[in-house]
């Protein structure tokens, strides 16, 4: 038996234990337990931060035990968590995450609980996804269980495809099934962006390793790439995107450059456990 102090956050009502340590602190099994909204706490995912070799990390577990590279609305919590908790000096800090070498840059944490972050920049190579395709999905004809629709893959350090002419009546049916896909080898996060003029979408994420969420930050990041790389919006301006869970602001830069991401986190309560659950 062993304690483990943790926090809950939410960004949207996209929810999550975030404790103080690494990830090998807890077992797959721990990590669905926790997340179980009947026989644990419940969360969309556990967020590991700290502060290591003078450097903020944050790592990211899904509800399933799999691991993400990237998680748009957990870095807003992490963030808010660590200027909280004293672990950070200012308001401006990079995060390193397991999406590889370019951190992610927290530009502002306000009160209460507004946080703007500058995403890593997106890339929609197939190898970076990852997905299995000759060239760049950008409004690519796919056929999912008899329904054709067009998708375009993008990266934001983990796997997004971003659908914006799926038929309503299909999508409780596609998602799952297209996260599954063969043609994206480690899976991916599925969106179904409905645009609202230039400037909005309304956007549903079903999300790799824990299904429909109320809101994906890293989703609503790669539907506005995909909507300014399909001539549905445009650079440098900003995009509202509504999810379920309620509105983020995502900026997409020039190509290669970073997208900035500006929306809520909010502490909900502090907690003690004993494992395993
Ligand atoms: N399920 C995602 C990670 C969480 C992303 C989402 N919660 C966000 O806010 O970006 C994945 O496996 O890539």
């Amino acid at each position: 038996m062993r304690p483990l102090l943790f926090e809950k956050y939410e960004g949207l009502g996209n929810d999550f234990v975030v404790v103080e340590g690494t990830s090998s602190m807890l077992s797959t099994d721990d990590v669905m337990r926790i997340c179980d909204r009947h026989r644990g706490i419940g969360a969309d995912g556990v967020l590991f931060t700290g502060v290591s070799a003078g450097r903020p990390f944050m790592s990211v577990i899904n509800a399933d035990g799999s691991t993400a590279e990237m998680c748009g609305n957990g870095l807003r919590c992490v963030a808010l968590h660590l200027v909280r908790r004293g672990l950070v000096d200012g308001r401006t800090f990079d995060v390193d995450t397991d999406a590889g070498p370019h951190a992610v840059r927290v530009l502002e944490v306000a009160a209460p609980g507004r946080v703007e972050v500058s995403m890593r920049a997106p890339s929609l190579a197939p190898r970076d996804v990852p997905a299995r395709f000759d060239a760049p999905l950008i409004d690519g004809e796919l056929r999912a269980d008899g329904v054709v629709l067009h998708g375009t893959a993008v990266s934001m350090g983990n796997p997004h495809l971003v659908t914006f002419d799926a038929p309503d009546a299909a999508r409780l049916r596609l998602g799952p099934m297209l996260q599954d896909d063969r043609r994206f080898p480690e899976k991916v996060n599925v969106g179904f962006a409905t645009m609202k003029g230039r400037g909005a979408m309304q956007l549903h994420v079903y999300e790799r390793g824990s299904g429909w969420t109320q809101a994906c930050g890293t989703g609503a990041c790669a539907a506005a790439v995909a909507a300014v790389e399909t001539g549905r919006a445009s650079r440098g301006a900003p995009i509202e995107v509504v999810l379920p869970g309620g509105p983020l602001e995502i900026v997409v830069g020039e190509a290669g450059e970073r997208v900035r991401m500006t929306g809520p986190a909010r502490h909900v309560f502090s907690g003690r456990l004993t494992l395993p659950l």
